[in-house]
């Protein structure tokens, strides 16, 4: 446990930030650098606890990859010269690398075990198990293959056509890898768009993958070739400082390098429908990925509500919006958000909970949240539950409280921003 106090910031926010590299990229790159053949170089990768976990679940299998910081090397023969793990591969809290590796394994002629730490073992796997069944897979665990630890013996796969029921970029990325290593086409149906690197990667690394509507078709296809990846910025990450920008009186702050796919930039036009003052400047593309600078300034705020197809567009950056929210004049709702509920935590209840002890009126409905603005912070003990958003969002609500905060652990950072505090740092000018 790492308790920490943390003090109401005195001055406005001022300066830039370079963001860190964005995280489902830097999983994405690991994958397909690892699944291609050839060297991978991947630039900007971001140094985190859960994108160590894929790096190590490729070595088990036998890719040699180096790290140096943010720069990867990964060399591979390809999948056919994968070998058969010979202990348990170990997910730690990344629902991505367990959803992602589990396409892979699916489709590798290998017997594995998986297993995660706790909070992963209580998130549901048969999202991905159910359709990987169905392609040939066979999976063991509790609750007929519901929940980590798991084992698996892939390979032989077939082609299948299936039909999202959860708005997952996660799913729809396992089938898809899985689809890959299938005989025949996979095609993956999905009535909300929802994060699309997947589908851009396995493009920039030759795959054959074609979009028609709603519907996205991979082709079988043994041999990727490797190819350099840049990694963007993580507007994820970013989203912290563009609230404390927001919600700081006087501020204006500009984020480097942000990632700005549009199946990620809900977070900003939510912020500009409240009335942020945000401006987007030097745009550029690095492997098909989007990514500019962008400026906030403080302004007044006005209440909205989130719900619909914008939801996937910022699934993680909603416990961060709803503290935003209670600096924002009226009601805001937020609705259809029901998978916060099998994050890293309940994050629906998380939020409530810590905006609840700090003086905020938020309540939870069964799918989101319902927030009274604005309100006046105060001081108190709020808890991480063990998850990086939850404690990243309790530091900046921090800033605005009229007391000092205590966080009981902020350990969990280090799964997606282990420079959190230091950047932090840079623009607060105590
Ligand atoms: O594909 C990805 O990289 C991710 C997809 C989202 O999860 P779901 O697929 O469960 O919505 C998101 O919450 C997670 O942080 C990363
Ligand atoms: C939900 C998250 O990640 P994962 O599903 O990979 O654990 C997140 O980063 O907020």
């Amino acid at each position: 446990m790492n308790e920490v106090t943390l003090q109401p910031c005195t001055k406005a926010i001022a300066g830039e930030i370079t963001i860190p590299g964005d995280k489902s990229i830097s999983h994405r790159a690991v994958i397909l650098g690892s699944m291609a053949k050839g060297t991978t170089r991947i630039t900007n990768f971001l140094d985190s606890e859960d994108c160590k976990r894929t790096i190590n679940a490729f070595q088990a299998l036998g890719v040699s990859i180096d790290k140096n910081d943010t720069s990867i090397l990964v060399e591979s023969n390809g999948i056919s010269t994968f070998t058969e793990p010979q202990t348990p591969l170990f997910f730690g809290n990344s629902g991505t690398t367990a959803r992602l590796m589990l396409g892979v394994l699916a489709g590798l002629p290998f017997f594995s075990t998986v297993y995660g730490d706790p909070f992963l073992t209580k998130r549901p796997m048969d999202r991905v198990t159910i359709p990987l069944q169905r392609m040939g897979t066979i999976f063991d665990g509790r609750e007929k293959g519901g929940y980590l630890p798991l084992s698996v013996r892939g390979g032989d796969l077939q082609g299948i056509t299936y039909a999202l029921p959860v708005k997952s970029a996660q799913v729809k990325s396992a089938i898809l890898l899985a689809g890959l290593l299938a005989k025949g086409e996979t095609t993956v149906i999905e009535e909300t768009p929802t994060r699309n690197h997947t589908e851009q990667m396995l493009r920039a690394f030759g795959a054959d993958i074609t979009i028609k509507g709603n519907g996205i078709t991979i082709t079988s296809q043994k041999h990727l070739d490797a190819t350099d990846v840049h990694v963007p910025g993580d507007i994820s990450s970013a989203s912290f400082f563009l609230v404390a920008a927001a919600i700081v009186p006087g501020s204006n702050l500009i984020l480097r390098n942000v990632g700005l796919n549009k199946t990620r930039t809900g977070i900003i036009d939510v912020l500009k429908r409240m009335g942020a003052n945000i401006h987007i400047q030097n745009q550029s593309t690095t492997s098909g990925e989007v990514f500019g600078d962008i400026e906030i300034t403080y302004a007044n705020l006005r209440s909205t509500t989130i719900e619909g197809d914008v939801i996937p567009r910022l699934i993680d950056e909603i416990p961060v919006i709803a503290l935003l929210a209670t600096q924002a004049e009226g009601t805001t709702i937020i609705k259809n958000a029901e998978e916060l509920r099998v994050k890293e935590t309940d994050r629906i209840a998380a939020i409530v909970d810590n905006l609840s002890r700090l003086g905020a009126r938020i309540e939870a409905t069964q799918d989101g949240m319902i927030i009274q603005g604005k309100t006046v912070l105060r001081g108190g003990k709020i808890a991480s539950y063990h998850d990086h958003r939850i404690a990243m969002t309790n530091v900046i609500a921090s800033l605005i409280a009229s007391e000092p905060v205590i966080l009981d652990d902020s350990s969990s950072i280090a799964i997606s921003y282990p420079k959190f505090f230091e950047d932090l740092k840079l623009i607060l000018n105590e």
